[in-house]
Formats: C-alpha cells, structure tokens, sequence
C-alpha cells in the first residue's frame, strides 16, 4: 500500500503511565483543520467505495457535537437508510480477526487477557496504526484502494480524548470515588494485559511491534503501554456491538450520539438481501448538508463517561448505582450455594459468589431493586432452620423459591445486608477528594441519589416484614392445610365420608 502524506499528524504521545500533559501538548486535533482531514477520508473512500459500502447517503465532515461527524449528502426523509457497510474481516476490527487472521502466529490461542475482547480489538487497531506508518504485521491483506481508506482513517482519529481513560491521575481518582463503576478495575485491567504484551511479544520482536512508530516524521507511541491505553479508549469509545460481535467499523465509528437517534443495527444488503453488514438509519428526516447521528445505547452515565468520555442528557435521567455482595466464603453451605448459582439460576447466567448489582431510582419508579439481587441476598442468607431448602432434593427449585421471602428471618437479614451495601457505598461516595471535574460531582450526586432510594425503599420493607407472607405459609395453603379449624365445621360438611375432618383442597384461601 502507499503510505501518502496526509494533513495531519497522528499523536499518540505520552510517555509514562497517565502523561496526559504530553498527550494534550502533542494534541493535533485543535489546530488541525477538520475540513482537510473529511476531506482526505471522504477521497480514500470514494475510492474504495464499491467494496465497503452498498448505500451511502453520508460523507465524513465537521461536526455539530465533536470533531468529525457524519453528514448527509441527500435530503433524507425518517426511516431511511443513511449507510450500510456489509460486514468483512478486511475493514472491520474485531477479535476474532485479531486472533485467528493479524495474531494468529504470535498469541497463544488460548491468550485470555483482562481486557477481553475490547483488548484484542484495542490491538489490532495499533497494527493498524502500525502499518499506515509502514511497519506492523501486513494482515488481513487488502487491495491498495481499502488499505488507503485505512490510512486515512486511522490519520482521521483523534489523538487527544477527553476521555477519563487518558485523564490525569488526580482527575482518575476524583472519578474513581465518584462512582461505584470503578475506572481503576479498567486500567489496571489495561496495565495488566499491556505489561503481558510487552514482555511476552512486544519486546521479543522490535521491528514487528516497534514501541514507537514514526508517521509524517513525528515519534509516537504503538505497541506500549501508552499505546494501548490509547487504542483502548478509541475502543471503547466507538466500537459497536452487532451480530454477536464487538466491532469498530471505520466510517460508521464517525457518527456521533444523539439520544433519540436509533443504535446502528445488523442487517442484510446486496443484490438478493443475503449479505450481513452494520447499517444506520434516520428516525427524523435530515436536509441535505445536515449531521446524521445514531444512539450509543441506554446506559447509565457512568458507563457513558467511562466508555465514550461523555454523558449524554437522556443518561442522567435514571439514576444508577452498583453494590456490591458477596456469599460468605466461611458459610457452612458455601458449597451448595455456590453450586446453585453456577448451575441452577434458570435463564439468567450462572453467577459468582462475588456479584455487583445496579441500583436505580428513575422518575415513576419507587426505588424497588433488581428482583435478582434480592434472589441472590435471600440466598446469601440462607441458613439456620431454612437450610433444609439447600437440600438436594430442592437443588433445582432453590433458584425460585428465592424469588419469594424465605422466613421472616432470612428477609430480616437480607434487609439489614441490601442497606448496609448501600450505606457503604455511599459513605465511600462521601469520601471523594476535593476537586475534580464537573462531571464527577454530578455523577456523584446522581449514584447517591440511586444508592439512597434503595434505601429508602429497604427500610419500609424492615417496617413491613410481618406483613409478608413466608415459605411455610405459602406451603400450607399449598396442601390446603392453613385455615382456622373446628370439629363443627367438618360435622356439617356434606362432602365428607365418614372418618374424614377436612376435605382436600378445602382451605379457606385469603386471597
Ligand atoms: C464514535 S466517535 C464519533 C466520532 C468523533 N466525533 C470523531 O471526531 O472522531 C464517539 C466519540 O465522539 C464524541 N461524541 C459523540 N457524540 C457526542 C455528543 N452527542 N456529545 C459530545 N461528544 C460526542 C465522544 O467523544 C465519543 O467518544
């Protein structure tokens, strides 16, 4: 492929752990002109245009919101199709082509890293940084034109991100007592993995994986822990998930989010409908010359900020927090209960002794919690004269019988340890450093809102115990054997043959 100069310089500079003055001062993306650079990109894919796309009603330009955008090249009315891409290993990044095709010789096929299949993704982007400066590994092979497309779009993504990833270290800790979706589980999830990359592959083989690469005559950051970091946050930031994969998809990961947009969605294309690809339409109609967007998904604003480095209007809407619970591993049926959450939890994924839950309050709804985090409690506390439903005889009914209170005791006690998570969490909430950005404060203010609507609903469920109705009750009306009982009753009972007291099913139900 040719390796054409192009407008800008791609600056991944940075070179220690959280530099992030130098990634700002290397930052070319305020002074470069974005017109030369959608121009550049809208070029290389006019060029490659019959094999990436089969409808195009966008071009790469100037965004409204951020940077580059897309934007429509045709009055479009709601429902139309703005672009499809049909889905292929030569453009679209995804691990499975990072593993079986770019890394096949060099990782193990069992490599399992932290960051999953956003890490391998995260590095075959740096290859593909790699190779638009003339080194890396030269797969998945490509006809020059979609290769030159690559190039230009790798040269079209931004270098420097506000995305909390690449924050300062103190801005990283202000996030991090902010929010109980924990940003230093990610990057020590990246410091991990990266640290494995390099001393295992990285550093073994220079001139496949140089630490630094050279385009346009500027050192930058590669196949290193700064460069990871990097293509993490582009990652996470505008990979899609479609079809049962993670993907980055050159030129749909230009769109930018609008909360009443739609998500861009699989779907088939091509002559006889059969091919798959990403697609993205128009759910109000668009002028010609206007930005086009689609949703990044419902999520709440601290999976926003954490994957796209920004919160959205509609996500701070609901109120989300996490706690946090675990089965206690010195429980005398430990064992059985780690069991039934590996194999017995019905539809829903089998599940750690070790399990986080979000916590909401949203407008209309009363604070009540995920119906899964009160199985999971009743079950944590199970114990004492309930243990009997840990039997093995009950094994494939445990699951659902804690769909219900247990006893009177066991709900006690599954009260007291929901409100206690949601005490901590919001006293660590009260703990954060002074400072930070905006953002944070306003994140903590929303998860501590979440956290004591849990609450709140928790303690009218402490003052309505009794009200509740238990496994025993329940049983009882089950065989019909709960009502009040009298001789004289029976002795008028015509349905009864002689010798019998109560006739089956006879219970007085409630209901
Ligand atoms: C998929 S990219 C979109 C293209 C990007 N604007 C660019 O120039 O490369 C996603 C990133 O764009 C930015 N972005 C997208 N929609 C936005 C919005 N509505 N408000 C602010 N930033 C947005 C965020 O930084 C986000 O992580």
């Amino acid at each position: 492929f040719t390796n054409a100069p192009l407008p800008i310089q791609l600056s991944l500079c940075g070179t220690r752990p959280y530099a992030i003055s130098q990634w700002q001062a290397a930052s070319t993306s305020n002074d470069v002109d974005l017109e030369d650079l959608a121009s550049s990109l809208n070029k290389a894919l006019d060029a490659a245009k019959k094999e990436l796309i089969r409808t195009c009603n966008v071009r790469v330009g100037p965004s409204g919101v951020d940077r580059l955008g897309l934007i429509a090249t045709t009055d479009i009315k709601k429902g139309d199709l703005l672009l499809n891409m049909p889905h292929d290993e030569r453009w679209e990044l995804t691990a499975a082509t990072a593993r079986n095709v770019v890394f096949k010789d060099v990782l193990d096929k069992d490599y399992d890293g932290w960051t999953g299949e956003t890490g391998l993704v995260a590095l075959q982007l740096l290859n593909e940084v790699a190779r638009a400066s003339g080194s890396g590994l030269e797969q998945p092979t490509r006809p020059v034109p979609i290769q030159e497309f690559m190039n230009a779009w790798i040269h079209a993504l931004p270098t420097s991100m506000d995305h909390p990833l690449l924050w300062s270290e103190s801005d990283q800790e202000v996030l991090q007592s902010s929010s109980n979706t924990k940003i230093y589980r990610v990057l020590d999830d990246i410091e991990e993995d990266a640290t494995w990359l390099v001393e295992k592959i990285f550093d073994k083989d220079r001139t496949k994986f140089p630490e630094t690469i050279n385009l346009n005559g500027e050192d930058l950051p590669c196949f290193s822990l700064d460069g990871y970091r990097w293509a993490m946050a582009i990652v996470q930031s505008r990979s899609i998930f479609v079809d049962g994969s993670l993907r980055l998809v050159p030129l749909m990961d230009m769109c930018n989010h609008d909360d009443t947009a739609k998500e861009i969605q699989g779907g088939t294309m091509g002559a006889f409908g059969t091919t798959k690809g990403c697609e993205l339409t128009a759910t109000r109609p668009y002028k010609a010359g206007e930005e086009v967007f689609c949703s990044y998904g419902p999520k709440s604003a601290a999976d926003y900020l954490l994957e796209h480095g920004f919160c959205p209007p509609q996500s701070w809407k609901t109120a989300v927090s996490e706690i946090t619970l675990e089965i206690d591993p010195d429980d005398r049926f430990y064992d059985d209960k780690l069991d039934i959450l590996e194999f017995e939890t019905y539809d829903q994924a089998p599940m750690d002794p070790l399990q986080s839950f979000d916590v909401i309050s949203a407008p209309g709804r009363d604070g009540e919690p995920d119906p899964a985090m009160i199985q999971f409690a009743r079950l944590r506390q199970l114990g004492g004269l309930d243990a009997f439903m840990l039997e093995s005889l009950f094994r494939k009914e445990v699951w659902g019988f804690m769909a219900l209170p247990v006893s009177e005791t066991n709900e006690l006690a599954v009260v007291n340890a929901i409100s206690e998570a949601c005490e901590s969490a919001l006293e660590e909430l009260n703990q954060c450093p002074d400072g930070g950005r905006e953002v944070c404060t306003k994140l903590r203010e929303s998860e501590k809102k979440a956290l004591k609507r849990t609450l709140e609903f928790m303690l009218r469920e402490k003052e309505a115990l009794d009200l509740k109705e238990y496994y025993q009750e329940r049983r009882l009306k089950d065989l019909g054997l709960d009502s009040e009982w009298s001789p004289e009753d029976d002795i008028t009972d015509p349905d009864l043959s002689y010798g019998q007291t109560r006739a089956p099913g006879g219970a007085d139900y409630d209901w």
